[in-house]
């Protein structure tokens, strides 16, 4: 089989694409894989560590009043379908996968364009301003959570399939994850992230959270703090990072540290809950204020609805808050232990699975080989 993921700019987008790559080599070994993403993403270190091909087209999204800058993007647009269609005629896939941000627009596109059989996949409860737009063009829209179909009423045909990195992360070796990092296995693990990206008011919080919970002997905190946020972190603590304190700018054995963790701090990326509750892990949320149309909220509110999730919001993150909520669960094992049995009953382990099912369906409808 021959298979083109596209998608990126953050991780949120990224590792699915690279789960459901690694998933179709499973089933079918042999399968070619082309990862087709924005030259300025994420995606440009993630991808070559993961050891696929990567094909670089220049994007960038739309601004949300009239501008300049918008006209530079319809002509990007414009350009990024015409490389993909090139590409896409060069590498001629069997089906091509996008997961949204912006790079997938004229990839998906393009492919519909050119006969290609197209599949979408969404992580959040509310769609992204690029699957929204796909939608009509893609012959398969997947969606992670129950409920999200509603959100795509112009797609030919959408499937509730969870996101396939749950697959990937349930997996996950927790023991190796500890070991890899150093924390000893009679401690609480609490991992700090704030989404692929970082977060700098997750990290004022935690700079001021950080004796307080250095002072727990029971605990280890790893703390990342996002690639490009790291020296700033670094030089801010400066000598104060307690021992029980790992500082890493990104870690990318995110599913065995995360398999390893008693409690995930963070943002309510829609990827990230997919792997805290693929593993039930309990989790304190801080959504990200400034994405469309409030969106990490709502995921996180699913979580929190269900018993999974304490949700902060960032309008009221203080390093107090911040270090009372975390040392208040630690105090409560009972809690943590519902927390968790809550979380797994959001889960979807079978994800990869399931949209597996949904494009070999698709294939074998369009009549294509595998
Ligand atoms: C600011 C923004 O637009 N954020 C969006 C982006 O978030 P973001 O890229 O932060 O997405 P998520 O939190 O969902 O996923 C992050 C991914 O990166 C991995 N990871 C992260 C940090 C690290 O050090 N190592 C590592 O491997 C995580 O394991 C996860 O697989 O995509 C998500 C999924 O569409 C959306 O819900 C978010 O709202």
């Amino acid at each position: 089989m021959r298979l083109v993921v596209t998608g990126g700019g953050t991780g949120g987008h990224i590792f699915p694409a690279l789960a459901f790559a690694r998933e179709a080599q499973r089933r079918v070994p042999g399968t070619e894989v082309l990862y087709i993403g924005s030259a300025r993403g994420l995606e440009t270190g993630i991808v070559e560590k993961a050891g696929f091909p990567f094909f670089a087209i220049e994007i960038s999204g739309f601004r949300r009043q009239l501008s300049w800058e918008n006209v530079k993007t319809v002509w990007r647009f414009l350009k990024g379908v015409h490389a993909a269609k090139r590409t896409l005629r060069a590498f001629s896939p069997d089906v091509v996968l996008g997961t949204g941000g912006y790079v997938a627009g004229p990839v998906v596109f393009a492919a519909s364009r050119l006969g290609i059989p197209t599949v979408i996949h969404e992580q959040n409860v509310v769609p992204g301003l690029t699957n929204r737009f796909l939608a009509r063009f893609a012959d398969l829209v997947a969606v992670s959570f129950p409920g999200t179909e509603a959100a795509f009423p112009r797609a030919r045909r959408v499937v509730v399939t969870g996101n396939p990195r749950a697959t990937e992360v349930a997996s996950a070796d927790g023991e190796k994850g500890r070991r890899l990092l150093g924390v000893p296995a009679d401690k609480r693990l609490i991992l700090v992230v704030g989404g692929s990206r970082g977060a700098r008011p997750i990290n004022e919080a935690m700079l001021g959270a950080l004796d307080r919970l250095g002072r727990r002997g029971d605990l280890h905190v790893v703390y990342v703090t996002g690639e490009v946020h790291y020296k700033t972190v670094r030089a801010a603590a400066g000598d104060r990072v307690p021992p029980n304190v790992t500082l890493l700018p990104f870690l990318y054995d995110m599913p065995d540290v995360l398999a390893g963790a008693d409690l995930f701090v963070g943002r309510a990326g829609a990827t990230t809950l997919a792997e805290i509750t693929a593993l039930g892990v309990p989790s304190v949320l801080i959504p990200s204020p400034y994405v469309t149309n409030n969106h990490q909220e709502k995921n996180a509110r699913r979580l929190e609805a269900e018993g999974a999730a304490v949700v902060l919001r960032e309008a009221e993150l203080t390093p107090e808050r911040l270090a009372e909520t975390v040392l208040a669960l630690c105090a409560n094992p009972e809690r943590l232990l519902a927390m968790r049995a809550a979380a797994r009953r959001l889960g979807i382990p079978d994800a990869a699975a399931r949209l597996w099912t949904a494009v070999e369906a698709l294939l074998a409808e369009r009549g294509r080989k595998r």
